[in-house]
């Protein structure tokens, strides 16, 4: 028998991946609820209690219930949703983050799952951070692109029903809910400012940071050294330029690709992902693996 994980928003975008990555592992019981029942509060409630770990695949207001109805209960949660990433009673689920992470996820009883920009831009700011090499309370400017499948099944249907064409910037007024997570987790002090566009593809995701007056090879170094021995996130070597960069480039795995590109002293760090991927099913994937004591790639 293996342990019994409850995805509860199962037919979610986000749900729906995570479903696929568990349907073959024989080392995991699925609890799943029939379609009219799965917002059923008495049937989630039962759920919630015979599962080891649920999954929270919610909008924020209804993760955040979800995670009150399980106050009570031994049942782990995973939440995919931004409800929880900065509430210090949850440890974030970002397992690359810092020494000692990995082990806080595996022995958390609750744990929020970071958001797909956000896993980028900490990704890329924690190593430069506590490096030294960018400052704190740096000016820092947030460029991001990500295919429709982010905006979940409202935006996919509006791209797919072609009512959404082309690409279009958005949270121009500065209020995007990754920032506090970038933030607390990136060792930020002063809100980046953040211009997320969204393109006419379904899944992958490019982040970039431009840095003024860094050294190009200290800012390398800084995040090979972060990342060594790391099984999903790698750095490109600085001299593999390539003319066009694929936000597309690692779309269903679980890698996040990190590069510094740039010319002299005007650098530009860069990630890509799938939003999907290590941006939100693969990570919950890996923290789960992690809450169950197995290693963080098992399956993945
Ligand atoms: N898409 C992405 O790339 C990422 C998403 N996330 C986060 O994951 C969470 C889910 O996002 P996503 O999968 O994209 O969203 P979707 O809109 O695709 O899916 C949300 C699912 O939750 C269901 N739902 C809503 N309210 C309830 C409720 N009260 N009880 C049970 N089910 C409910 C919806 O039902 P119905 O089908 O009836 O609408 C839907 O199936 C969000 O918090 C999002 O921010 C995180 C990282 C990346
Ligand atoms: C393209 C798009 O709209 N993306 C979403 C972020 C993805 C998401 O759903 O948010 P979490 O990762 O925080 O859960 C947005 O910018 O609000």
């Amino acid at each position: 028998m293996g342990a019994k994980v409850f995805i509860d928003g199962e037919v979610g975008t986000t749900g729906l991946q995570i479903r696929d990555r568990l349907l073959g592992r024989k080392d995991i019981e699925l609890i799943s609820l029939p379609n009219d029942l799965r917002k059923d509060a008495g049937a989630r409630a039962d759920a919630f209690a015979r599962a080891d770990v649920a999954i929270l695949c919610l909008p924020d207001d209804a993760a955040i219930a979800a995670a009150a109805m399980c106050a009570d209960l031994p049942t782990k949660i995973i939440d995919a949703s931004t409800a929880h990433r900065v509430n210090p009673d949850w440890v974030f689920g970002f397992a690359e983050l810092a020494a000692g992470q990995r082990a806080a996820i595996a022995g958390a009883k609750r744990v929020s799952n970071p958001g797909c920009y956000s896993t980028c831009a900490i990704a890329l700011l924690r190593p430069l951070t506590d490096a030294g090499l960018v400052a704190r309370d740096a000016y820092l400017s947030i460029f991001g692109i990500s295919g429709y499948t982010g905006g979940g099944k409202a935006m996919i249907a509006e791209f797919e029903s072609g009512a959404a064409n082309g690409v279009f910037l958005y949270a121009t007024g500065q209020q995007h809910k990754h920032m506090p997570e970038v933030m607390q987790y990136g060792h930020v002090s002063r809100a980046p400012i953040f211009v997320p566009a969204v393109g006419h593809y379904a899944q992958g995701m490019i982040v970039q940071i431009p840095l003024h007056g860094v050294d190009a090879r200290a800012v390398h170094a800084a995040l090979t050294a972060h990342y060594t021995g790391s099984a999903f996130i790698s750095v490109r070597a600085l001299d593999a330029v390539q003319a066009r960069e694929n936000p597309q480039a690692f779309n269903n795995t679980n890698q996040l690709e990190l590069a510094v590109l740039g010319n002299g002293d005007r650098v530009v760090v860069s990630a890509i992902l799938d939003n999907l991927g290590k941006g939100a099913s693969g990570a919950a994937v890996q923290n789960l693996n992690l809450m169950l004591g197995l290693d963080e790639g098992a399956w993945l």
